[in-house]
Formats: structure tokens, sequence, C-alpha cells
């Protein structure tokens, strides 16, 4: 785990006179905490800002909040040349994707439960934190749905907050989740006069703390007693998938550190004399993209054919319940299971408000605190003698190299080959290629029917 400052997710030229602190100690540190060295003085007021996906409340939300989702660059990247039609796919998605995505919703109760348990999490993780003697304030900031994180922040703001911990929902690390979120929240306290006064801190992820890894461990061991043989079962890990480009093109750290946290675990459940044989698949993928593999759905049906009779999923990336674990999970891949030939199908429920995690996140932000503005250095000098750049930094960075590389400047209208009117030329193909899926979307009929295409994205 590191902490860094917004900053930090800036073009380093910006960030030269702020500092990421890669806390490696901090990583391990399970200790009694001593919260006596934290600086806080009786004017500071202590502010954690949650950050998270948002749901869907009802089912006329369904659509709005996805074209939030698909409008957002970073979870459909475009090369900067089409970057101008990001919008209006968007709403091409968002509308063709939505009956599907209503029927979801619809089964799992009219809504997404994200919010309430969000909340609730919000609640606990105060009282642990005033348990602890930390007197802090916690705010909870969506990126695509209520309350949204702009939201959060002016009542941040009113509050007259001073010292303020960033902390995502998401143990690992993503562009497309706590990374987006991480880079809305930038661009917000670049804007703002307040904002950029305030000290801060990010903890970018935390899946191998040891509260997390060990509340993990225990809802897995708790499942497992409900199956007649415990240990012929298999563990089943279900993350929540990404496009590979993410991962092998962007430098998405998201499955290496997925692949760690189920390391992790695996070691305490050993501790805990428990060796079952387990596994690690993606489910969720969208759109017609090649996304991390294993698939879910595919190695549900292969661990059938092996022979497999007794699986219990665990699904890993998110940490209350949500549309994937209650429909997806619950509902589709149990039945494909059983369909498979596995016998038994258990669920580990997601970890939600239980104790030792929320207890362990409080601590997380506790150990940040010192770190609260604390390393806001002004010369070149300081900050090389420092602890070297951490992860994210250099993650985000690459990442927008990546996305920086490219075009030509479009300038006016010239005519021949000129760089100018491919540019031109490439964006009049693409709103006459929009055009016709537009059509095709409200007629029913088209190339893409033709071709099987179209219901890919359905
Ligand atoms: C760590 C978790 C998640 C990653 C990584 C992630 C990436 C990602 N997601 C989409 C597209 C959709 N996600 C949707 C819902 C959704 N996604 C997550 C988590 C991660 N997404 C959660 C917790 C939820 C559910 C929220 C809720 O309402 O309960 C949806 C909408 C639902 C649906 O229509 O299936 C879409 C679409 C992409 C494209 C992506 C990576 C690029
Ligand atoms: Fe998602």
């Amino acid at each position: 785990m590191s902490h860094l400052y917004l900053s930090q997710l800036q073009i380093p030229t910006q960030s030269l006179n702020k500092l990421l602190l890669p806390l490696g100690a901090l990583v391990t540190s399970q200790t009694q905490l001593d919260v006596s060295n934290v600086p806080i003085v009786d004017e500071d007021k202590i502010g954690v800002l949650l950050l998270n996906l948002g749901g869907p409340e009802t089912l006329d939300d369904v659509q709005p909040f996805l074209f939030n989702l698909f409008a957002d660059p970073d979870i459909i990247r475009l090369p900067r040349l089409f970057r101008f039609l990001q919008m209006p796919l968007a709403q091409f998605i968002s509308v063709l994707r939505a009956p599907k995505s209503k029927e979801g919703y619809a089964s799992i109760g009219g809504g997404s439960p994200l919010r309430q348990i969000t909340d609730a999490q919000a609640e606990e993780l105060m009282k642990f934190l005033w348990e602890k003697n930390v007197p802090a304030k916690v705010y909870v900031g969506m990126r695509y749905w209520h309350p949204f994180t702009e939201e959060a922040i002016e009542q941040i703001k009113r509050d007259r907050i001073t010292k303020l911990v960033v902390l995502p929902l998401y143990p690992q690390f993503s562009i497309s989740t706590s990374g987006s979120s991480l880079r809305l929240l930038e661009s917000i306290f670049r804007e703002d006069e307040y904002l950029v006064n305030m000290q801060h801190t990010v903890i970018p992820s935390w899946y191998q703390r040891e509260g997390y890894i060990k509340a993990m461990a225990k809802l897995i061991e708790n499942e497992l007693k409900k199956f007649g043989s415990p240990e012929e079962v298999m563990i089943f890990f279900s993350a929540h998938g990404v496009p590979l480009a993410y991962v092998e093109e962007a430098g998405d750290p998201y499955k290496a550190e997925m692949e760690e946290c189920v390391d992790l675990i695996m070691e305490e459940l050993e501790k805990r004399k428990i060796t079952n044989s387990y596994t690690l698949a993606y489910q969720s993928r969208v759109g017609p993209v090649e996304w991390l593999k294993p698939y879910t759905d595919e190695t549900i049906i292969e661990l059938g054919q092996k022979g497999v009779k007794s699986l219990l999923a665990v699904p890993i990336s998110f940490v209350s319940e949500h549309i994937e674990t209650l429909e997806e999970i619950d509902v589709e891949y149990k039945e494909l299971a059983l369909k498979s030939g596995i016998e038994k199908w258990g669920r580990v429920p997601a970890l939600g408000c239980e104790p030792t995690f929320i207890s362990d996140l409080a601590d997380a932000v506790i150990e940040s605190l010192p770190y609260v503005g604390a390393m806001a250095v002004s010369n070149l000098e300081a900050r090389q003698s420092l602890v070297p750049l951490g992860s994210v930094e250099e993650l985000l960075a690459a990442y927008d190299s990546q996305r920086r590389e490219l075009p030509p400047p479009v300038t006016m209208w010239e005519w021949g080959w000129t760089k100018s009117a491919e540019t031109w030329n490439g964006r009049a193909a693409m709103l006459a290629v929009l055009v016709l899926l537009v059509l095709e979307v409200t007629t029913g009929e088209g190339f893409l029917h033709q071709w099987g295409i179209l219901p890919l994205f359905r």
C-alpha cells in the first residue's frame, strides 16, 4: 500500500512540489496503533472520503447510470482522434444495454443495493474511528450515481474539513475503478482553491492488509463448513474482469494485485489448516473485445467436465453485494454450474460491514494520517531524498502518456491526402458508422444483426 497526493496523478512536471510517499512499512504494520504521534491539532477537522462506483436506485435510473459509466474515458478508451465520439457512443451503448441491465436490476429488487451498503460501511467506519480516538467524519462519493463525488466534495467544503484521507472501496487498484475516481477527484481539486490547499492523502489499494485478508479467510471458512465434505470443495475466486488491453497495454496492476490477493487469502487459510484446491477466473465482460482470462463461465463448464462436484464461489473484487453477486453469480453461474455437472454450490457473502474488515479500514485511515499533507515539500532535493515514487504514479503516468501520444493537430479542412483531411475523413467515417448503428438499433435490421455482432453488447 502506498499513499499519495492527488496532484501525483498529474503528469510529473505538475507534481514536483508535492510528494508521493509509498509507505512500505505500513503495509505490514498490523501492530498496536499509536495515534499519539499523529499531527492533529485542535482546529483540525478530519474527513475520510470513501470512493465507490454507485448504482441505479430505480429502474428509471438504469439508462442514465449506464450513460455516466460509458461516458467515462477510463471505461471506454477511445483513441484521442475519436474522443469526440465518447458522448454519442455512451448514449448509444447505454440505450442498447439498458433493457438487459434493467432485467437484472428488476430481478434483485428493482435497483442496486450499493448506496445503502456503502452508507452503512461509512457509518461503521466512523464508529470505529471514534472508538480509536480519531474524531473523523466519513463521506461517500460515487463515480456514476448519487451521491456523486462532486456532492461529497461540496459537503466536505461546507464542513470546513482540513485533513482528508481518500479511500477507494476497491481492494485492488484498476484504472477503470479507483483510477477513474481518483482522476475525477484530481480534476475537481485542481480547479478549487479550498481543495488545493486542503491537506490530503490517498490510499490507492489495500488488498494486502492483514485485516482484510483475515476477514475474507474467515468468511470462506464459514461457508466451507456448510458443505457435507468441506475438504472436497474447490474454492472458486471470481473477480470482475477488465479488458485485456488495460493490463497488457496500459499497465493496469489489477491482475497482478488480484493474483497476489488470492495467494494471501490461501496462505491465511493454510494457517487455519484449510488446503482446498482453488482457482481464479474473471466475470462480467461487456462488449466484443477480449477481457482478462480465464472467463468465469468457461471455467465453470471446464471444471464440471473435469469432474469437480462441489464449488464455493468467492466474489473477490468488490466489498458489497451488488448486481454481479446477487444476479450473475447467485443465479446465472449457479445455474450454469448445476447444468455442467457440479452438484453442490455455495457462495461467500461480500464483506459489507464485517467488523474485522471495517476495523482494519479504520486502522488504514489512522496509519495514513501522519502523512496527510506532511510531505508537501517544495524542493526537488527533499523529494529525491525520500522514498522512491510508488507504483500508482508511474502507472497513471504511463497510461496517460499512452493516451497523450497521437494526433496531428486538427487544422482547417484541406483538400488532398493531408493530415488534416485524414483526420476529418476519419471523423466523417465514424459519424457515418454511428448514424448506421442508430438506424440499425431503431429498425432492428442491418449488417451487425446479420453478422451477429450487435447482440454482443447487450
Ligand atoms: C473491481 C470491480 C469492477 C471493475 C474492475 C469494473 C470494470 C468495468 N465494468 C464495466 C461495465 C459495467 N459495470 C457495471 C456494474 C458494476 N461494475 C462493478 C465493479 C467493477 N467494474 C460493480 C460493483 C457494478 C455493479 C453496481 C451495481 O449497480 O450494483 C455495469 C452495469 C451493470 C450491467 O449492465 O451489467 C456495466 C455495464 C466495464 C466496461 C469495466 C472495465 C472497463
Ligand atoms: Fe463494472
